[in-house]
């Protein structure tokens, strides 16, 4: 398809999949799944994802009264639209004006500079109506900072811009398909009047005179919706990377390379103790994903709760967790898909084997919702504050509980003597404790040598994002061995997952190796032991394989890919998406008469000569 194409085919979808939530009626669990297999970025993501909680997290009970309806049954369509040309991470930077005019009781909306324009909100380019936008409050001259609105862009009869409004779409992104079936968007002010009752004013208000009142809740409530959406993008990356995987998996069960004797069966590639060292720890990491999701989206129904009771005590934890948590999972899931593409040799590289589309329209999520190293820097901030308290008779709480224990961790020695004590989970959880703490324990030393506090912080970030990426590994393992003690049904199940649980928690040693001898939190003599545990898992892991990838569930049609075929019959179908290409429909090429045949003809008659 064109991008036009694809963007009209988008619509149909979006608007069926609308049609379907409402007369089946689907609950919200089933709307989501719905948009979920719908399987294509559109605008319905961003209305729902964000400009519904923005106005629910953020509006005042009679602006939800106002809104949420007309939103709930997309009479107004809308999206979120906080990024603009010039500033995307930075949102304290922001430069879109709101200035309140007493006169007219209005904010006027103004995009001052170029770079103030709003750029890539999902939703805005063509599709929506309405916006939250986020603009610098400025009243009688004081600028209060950044703050948001609910801004109508489009006349609701014919759709065109109302006056004062500049809008349209970015242009193509990464991939042939992938983003593309989205309109992020560009959007600029002229001076564009809005009611003072579309500030959203949980958080502070403007009264009719024109006066700024604060209200008593922590101001990083307007970053909420963001701690919402970061929530769900751990969940998809379970999703995102159980795909590749269950490709990957079922292809390399299929393909054979090399080792027949006598003219017998050559050896399936899965075989490969390379193969199952790369694809492996992706599947263990497709299940740690979705365990650590499932607690996740637990911790942000308690602090949601205790939002609503006015208790903001955990408010910290849930940012640091779910920033952190998006940033470790995205960056590991995209890394994954490509790491499957390969797994899958030349025909990974083939379209259809699904992987291309997958990667391309994945790997932004590693920039969206928060770069992923501006993100573990807050998870870096979280944790020196967390360090920097210790001793001060306040325990540490929550996924920090194991630095209260900092004086054992900072000099324990790792009891593992054999490969087996490898599989105790005591002392897997021993060993990244001692590790994430040592770290950011050096990281603390460091920064207290520094007069500056934030000097020091700068010149130290490459060394806080590994600090802040190993706590949040050790968050991914502990999530996954409480999972285990949990109740799970099917004895052999449990020690499948129990497999999986060890391979992820002992490869991520192996990988990070450099972290944990540096730090003494195990031995080098230790470390070969994890790794001589890590191939017996490999092989008790290998002949259930197969069985781990179907338990995803995903149907052929989901998947997308000839090579990930539940029926493994890949190589007839590879030929049969071979010859549906445009370019097999004649035998002879468009171009033979302008380009190939005078250029053979050419050198025929100098051969001749
Ligand atoms: C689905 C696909 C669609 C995609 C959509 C998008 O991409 S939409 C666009 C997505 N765009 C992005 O994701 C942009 C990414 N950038 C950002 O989120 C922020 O600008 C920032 C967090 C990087 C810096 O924030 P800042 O300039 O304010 O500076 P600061 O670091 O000094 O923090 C001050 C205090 O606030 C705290 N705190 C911070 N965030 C949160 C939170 N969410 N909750 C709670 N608290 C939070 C922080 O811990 C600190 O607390 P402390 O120490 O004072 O107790
Ligand atoms: C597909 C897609 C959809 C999007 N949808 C929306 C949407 O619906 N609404 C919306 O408002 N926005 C949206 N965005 C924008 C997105 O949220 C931002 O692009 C993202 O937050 C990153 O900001 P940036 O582009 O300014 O990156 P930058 O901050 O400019 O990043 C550039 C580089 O600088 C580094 N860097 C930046 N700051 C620091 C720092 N303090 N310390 C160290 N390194 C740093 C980063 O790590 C990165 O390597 C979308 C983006 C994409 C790609």
């Amino acid at each position: 398809m064109t991008r036009k194409e694809l963007f009209k085919n988008t619509l149909r979808k979006s608007v069926h999949a609308w049609k379907l939530i409402n007369e089946l009626p689907l609950s919200d669990d089933e709307s989501l799944m719905l948009r979920h297999f719908m399987d294509q970025p559109g605008f319905l993501d961003l209305h729902w994802r964000m400009f519904v909680p923005a106005i629910k997290g953020q509006g005042t009970e009679e602006q939800k009264q106002k809104w949420l309806p007309l939103a709930n049954k997309m009479q107004i369509i809308g999206c979120y639209a906080q990024t603009e040309l010039g500033h995307g991470s930075n949102v304290q930077g922001l430069e879109t004006t709101a200035t309140f005019d007493p006169q007219t009781d209005q904010f006027i909306l103004h995009s001052p500079t170029q770079t103030s324009s709003k750029w890539w909100p999902g939703g805005l380019g063509k599709v929506s109506t309405h916006a939250v936008i986020y603009a610098r409050l400025i009243t009688d001259g004081k600028d209060h900072g950044v703050h948001g609105f609910i801004v109508q862009l489009r006349n609701m009869d014919d759709h065109s811009p109302l006056p004062g409004i500049t809008i349209g779409d970015i242009g193509v992104k990464f991939g042939n398909g992938a983003y593309n079936s989205m309109d992020n968007g560009f959007l600029m002010f002229d001076k564009f009047c809005i009611p003072r009752d579309q500030m959203l004013m949980r958080l502070s208000k403007v009264t009719r005179e024109g006066k700024y009142v604060p209200s008593d809740v922590p101001r990083q409530l307007m970053y909420g919706t963001m701690v919402s959406v970061r929530q769900t993008i751990v969940s998809n990356a379970s999703i995102a990377m159980a795909r590749a995987v269950c490709i990957a998996t079922r292809y390399s069960a299929v393909r054979r390379q090399f080792g027949s004797q006598n003219g017998g069966i050559e050896t399936q590639v899965i075989d490969y103790k390379t193969q199952q060292n790369r694809l492996f720890p992706l599947l263990a990491s497709a299940y740690a994903f979705r365990f650590v999701g499932e607690w996740l989206k637990w911790l942000y129904t308690d602090v949601t709760q205790r939002l609503e009771a006015s208790d903001f005590a955990t408010l910290p934890e849930a940012h640091a967790c779910t920033a952190g948590l998006k940033s470790m999972t995205t960056s590991a899931t995209s890394d994954g898909i490509e790491e499957c593409r390969k797994l899958c040799g030349g025909h990974g590289y083939l379209w259809c084997s699904g992987l291309p589309e997958l990667f391309a329209v994945y790997v932004p999520a590693c920039t969206y919702e928060g770069d992923n190293v501006v993100l573990q820097l807050q998870v870096a901030r979280f944790l020196m504050k967390t360090v920097s308290q210790l001793g001060s008779g306040k325990a540490p709480a929550g996924t920090t509980a194991y630095m209260g224990r900092a004086k054992h961790l900072l000099q324990c020695r790792s009891s593992i003597r054999k490969a087996e004590d490898w599989l105790n989970p005591a002392m897997v959880l021993e060993t990244f404790e001692a590790r994430a703490l040592r770290m950011a324990v050096s990281c603390a030393n460091n920064l207290s040598k520094f007069e500056n506090q934030e000097q020091g912080f700068s010149e130290l970030l490459a060394d806080l994002v590994e600090a802040a990426i190993a706590h949040c590994q050790l968050i991914v393992v502990s999530k996954f061995i409480v999972k285990l003690e949990g109740e799970i049904k099917g004895k052999g199940v449990k020690n499948q997952l129990k497999n999986l649980c060890y391979i992820y928690a002992l490869h991520l040693i192996h990988k990070h190796l450099g972290d944990f001898l540096s730090t003494n939190s195990i031995t080098s003599e230790q470390a070969s032991l994890a790794n001589h545990q890590l191939r017996s898992l490999y092989t008790q892991v290998r002949p259930n394989a197969v069985a781990l990838v179907d338990a995803f569930d995903y149907t052929d049609h989901y998947l997308g890919s000839v090579l990930g075929r539940y029926d493994g019959n890949v190589y007839p179908k590879l030929f049969e998406e071979a010859l549906k290409d445009p370019l097999n429909d004649t035998v002879v090429p468009d171009g033979y008469h302008e380009y190939i045949r005078p250029l053979i003809k050419q050198h025929l008659r100098s051969a001749r000569l």
